[in-house]
Order: C-alpha cells, then sequence, then structure tokens
C-alpha cells in the first residue's frame, strides 16, 4: 500500500479544458472543473487556461473546494539560446508556484518541439546536436539553484514530439544533469514512445529517486496504432483519443505504484488524461480514474 500520509492524488485541468487545443472544452468554466475535480475525490490540481490569475482568488477558490496547486507546466527553450528569456520567466512561474503552496516544478524543453505542430509525431521529432544538449544541461542545473531558494524542486517533464522523448534521451538527460534536477514521470508519454510496457516499468525502476512528480496517463492502443500507420501529429492523437484516463488503456500501473512504495515516493500523483470532453466527459472520467486508483493502492 501507498502512504496515503505521503503521496497525494491530484488530476489535471486538461481533461476539462485543454491548453494545447483550445476548442475543446471550450464551453467548460473553471469552476465546474475544480468543483469535479474535488467531488470525484481529488485534493490537487495543475493549473489550467481558465484558472484566475490572481493567486488570492485562485487560493480562495480552490480553498472552499479543498484542493491545492501541486504543479504548472513551464516550457523552456535553453537549446535555441533563449536561457536569459527562460530564466525570467522561470521565476515569475516559480514564484506564482511558491504562493500557491507548490513545492515542484515541472519543465519541458520545447526548443524545436513539434508538439503543437501538423507534423507527422514519429517521423519529426527534433533530436538534438551535442551542443544543444550541454546548453540544455546547463539551463536546467540554473533552474534547480533558483527553484532551491524557495525550497522547491525542478523536473523535467518527458515529452512526445520534443528532444527528450525516449528512454535514451532521458537516461542522456540525467546522466548531463546535476542530481537536484529530477524528473516528472509521464506513464503515457512513455508508453506513447515506445509502445511498451518494458519502457515504462524501466523508467520507475531506473530513475525512481530522482521522480519528484507523476502524471498517470493511459494509451488507448488501437488508437495509437492508427496515429503510427496514418502519420498524425500529436494533437490529432490527442483528438482521435489516444489518451485515457488509468485503467483504461493498455498501460499497465502495477510496477509504477509498487516502486513508487518500495522507494517510499513523497509527492503528488496526478491523473492526466486529455481527450476531447464533449466525447469523454470528464468528472465520469475523473471518477472512473480515481475508483481505479483506490481498487490499486488502497489510496
Ligand atoms: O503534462 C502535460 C501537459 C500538456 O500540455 C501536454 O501536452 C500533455 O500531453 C502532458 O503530458
Ligand atoms: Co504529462
Amino acid at each position: 500500500m501507498l502512504d496515503r500520509d505521503k503521496v497525494r492524488l491530484g488530476i489535471a485541468p486538461i481533461a476539462w479544458t485543454n491548453d494545447d487545443l483550445p476548442e475543446l472544452g471550450a464551453g467548460n468554466t473553471f469552476e465546474q472543473c475544480v468543483s469535479e475535480m474535488a467531488l470525484a475525490g481529488f485534493t490537487g490540481s495543475e493549473v489550467g487556461n481558465k484558472y484566475p490569475k490572481d493567486t488570492t482568488v485562485l487560493k480562495e477558490a480552490l480553498d472552499m473546494r479543498g484542493v491545492q496547486i501541486c504543479n504548472a507546466w513551464f516550457s523552456c527553450f535553453f537549446a535555441i539560446d533563449k536561457e536569459e528569456e527562460t530564466i525570467a520567466e522561470f521565476i515569475k512561474h516559480r514564484d506564482f508556484l511558491y504562493e500557491m503552496g507548490a513545492k515542484v516544478i515541472g519543465c519541458s524543453e520545447q526548443s524545436h518541439s513539434i508538439q503543437g505542430l501538423d507534423k507527422p509525431i514519429f517521423d519529426a521529432k527534433p533530436v538534438f546536436t551535442e551542443e544543444e544538449w550541454e546548453k540544455l544541461a546547463a539551463g536546467m542545473n540554473k533552474l534547480a539553484v533558483l527553484a532551491a531558494e524557495k525550497g522547491m524542486k525542478v523536473s523535467l517533464h518527458h515529452h512526445m514530439g520534443t528532444g527528450v522523448q525516449t528512454p535514451a534521451e532521458v537516461d542522456k538527460f540525467m546522466e548531463m544533469t546535476n542530481d537536484d534536477v529530477y524528473l516528472l514521470f509521464d506513464t503515457g508519454h512513455m508508453y506513447f514512445s515506445e509502445g511498451s510496457q518494458e519502457a515504462v516499468d524501466a523508467i520507475i525502476e531506473k530513475y525512481a529517486d530522482r521522480i519528484v512528480h507523476v502524471h498517470l496517463k493511459d494509451v488507448r492502443e488501437d488508437v495509437l496504432a492508427k496515429l503510427k500507420e496514418e502519420k498524425w501529429s500529436f494533437l490529432e492523437g490527442v483528438k482521435a483519443g489516444v489518451f485515457t484516463v488509468p485503467g483504461d488503456g493498455a498501460v499497465k500501473f502495477d510496477r509504477t505504484f509498487e516502486v513508487l512504495k518500495d522507494t517510499n515516493y513523497e509527492g503528488w500523483m496526478v491523473v492526466e488524461a486529455e481527450q476531447d470532453p464533449a466525447v469523454a466527459n470528464p468528472f465520469e472520467y475523473a471518477k472512473k480514474a480515481r475508483g481505479f486508483i483506490r481498487e490499486k493502492t488502497g489510496l
């Protein structure tokens, strides 16, 4: 059993209102989203495009529902020489999250990223040159120091369509960065990239001690197969339902939960399953995810 005093459960607003595809869930409100999160049994949330920007207003709305902010996406552009701009934005983002009570900051290196472009996700992903890797690692090492100033931890989200997507790229990233740079482990993105359960299990086994935030995401195998065959973009895949909540797809979560338990994981596990809310009712799916986690972990 995972320790309920150490592991907390959150859910991402992306199933209600999708920041990558704002037309998905355009009619869903912030209030509906956070009320349904709480009603489904979650106490944490990430940040979506409809969330109030003012921390006092946001905190008040969340407090009355027993929900808190545990992380929010941050885009870095180190490999394309935007270190100064990235650091300036990071400090604002860090301070916002600090005020909201979050302890981790989930970053994604977006230099040359195709995750939002109309390009085949498996054929057109960027591959960093050695020089770009050096810039990324140096930049992330700096963010770790800035995060530590507020007692926070910086992590990298390996992601489809970016330069840190595959297990080999995660290995390189982890080797090249200092030990105070952590990993945001996303089960769905690792399964999507490799099409294999072994890849998912290998990452959690190898990096458990440097994972500070977990995204629980599942993958519909039939949609993934079609995406590969027809060379879809990442967002075409999302619209067609390549992702779903844990327990509803091909990913097996047993090893992830087991390793997190054995290594005394302390932090958030966040259900993150973007799909079309007009097709997959977010509240219904949130409840489904909550039931699956309860059944598998006792939480
Ligand atoms: O953490 C995430 C944030 C989203 O914006 C992204 O595209 C999604 O797939 C994800 O894993
Ligand atoms: Co994620």
